[in-house]
């Protein structure tokens, strides 16, 4: 199952499967017989039944996590709209490689598998203020790289990205899609301020008055994303249809997630918000998704790093809930 042309995918995108409600079922009974006061792991309980939803499977495990992250550089970039440089993209990817970055160091200390997947580093995206960023061709393609990188043994994605200007790219995304102007969604991104701020935040004005006709999530991801945010998104629609929970990360990620969503309601049923980014809109931009972070941490980093600390509270909820005994199995009397 692929697609080639983004008409494709929205197809595909309207026809994704739920979660199993009797699975559903299953682990809210088990939940209610656990040695614990009712409610008393809090939200963990729902996650554990949500995560059991969608794996089929009332008493589940989490063996396999993976993280991704993807890299694309920004034609904006050249703007000046960034603290550091476009070439700190490549030099990243080659962090990830070696394992020097804080993300792999994540993924290890939770026991996730972590893949890198670099998109056309060398070919910077169009400037979105002068047309759209990508082709169709192009954000077909960076999608579908996403959509294959998914493991289908994986249970759990953690989907994260590095790529100097992306920022801009996702302000003018969190504009277009949730409406409001620049100023409201720009921020400092890797620590931007004063007369660079405002330049940047002019950035994502020009952007919006040069896209004012944009349609639909996808249309919105190729005008004014970027490749690692097209491969962020094919990843989680591939995900979905792989019945696999995922974690997204900050400000980039739940935007390029949010295309999803803004072009299928309900896309991202089988997302959770790893964290809340110190990016300043990003609160925002979860709220109106309606997705609550499980951390907030103050981190504002990307490359999957909130989302891959969140592992560890999943497997926690899920381990908990598989793993506990019963009042009857411990002869611990109930309430
Ligand atoms: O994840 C976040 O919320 C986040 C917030 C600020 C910056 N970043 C990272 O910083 C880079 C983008 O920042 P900038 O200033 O170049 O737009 C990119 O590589 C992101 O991974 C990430
Ligand atoms: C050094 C550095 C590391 C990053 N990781 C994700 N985004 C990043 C941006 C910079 C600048």
């Amino acid at each position: 199952m692929s697609f080639e042309t983004l008409d494709a995918l929205r197809a595909l995108l309207a026809d994704m499967p739920g979660p199993d409600a009797e699975a559903v079922q299953g682990a809210t009974d088990r939940n209610g017989q656990l040695t614990k006061p009712p409610g008393a792991l809090g939200r963990l309980e729902d996650l554990a039944i949500w995560y059991a939803g969608w794996r089929g499977d009332a008493r589940p495990a989490i063996n396999a996590p993976q993280v991704i992250v993807f890299a694309g550089n920004h034609g904006v970039a050249a703007r000046g709209v960034s603290a550091f440089p476009p070439e700190v993209t490549v030099q990243m990817v080659a962090n990830f490689e070696h394992g020097g970055a804080a993300v792999n160091q994540l993924a290890k200390a939770f026991g996730a598998r972590m893949d890198v997947v670099a998109l056309d580093l060398d070919t910077p995206t169009a400037d979105f203020t002068a047309g759209p960023a990508m082709s169709e061709a192009e954000v077909v393609a960076a999608l579908r790289a996403g959509w294959d990188a998914v493991d289908p043994q994986t249970d759990l994605l953690v989907v994260g990205e590095m790529g100097i200007g992306n920022t801009t790219s996702a302000a003018a995304i969190s504009a277009k899609l949730f409406g409001g102007d620049a100023t409201a969604w720009t921020g400092r991104g890797t620590g931007v301020e004063g007369g660079a701020l405002a330049l940047k935040t002019k950035v994502v004005a020009d952007g919006l008055t040069a896209h004012a006709e944009a349609g639909d999530g996808l249309d919105v991801l190729m005008r004014l994303g970027g490749r690692e945010l097209a491969g962020m998104a094919g990843a989680i629609a591939r995900a979905r249809t792989l019945r696999v929970p995922v974690i997204m990360d900050g400000f980039i990620c739940t935007a390029a997630a949010a295309c999803l969503e803004r072009t299928v309601a309900g896309a991202l049923d089988h997302v959770v918000a790893g964290h809340q980014s110190a990016e300043g809109a990003h609160p925002r931009m979860l709220e109106a998704l309606g997705k609550e972070p499980l951390l907030s941490l103050g981190l504002r980093l990307g490359e999957g790093s909130g989302a891959a600390l969140a592992i560890g509270i999943l497997k926690g909820a899920v381990a908990c809930h598989s793993g506990m005994a019963t009042f009857g199995e411990a002869g611990v009397s109930d309430a």
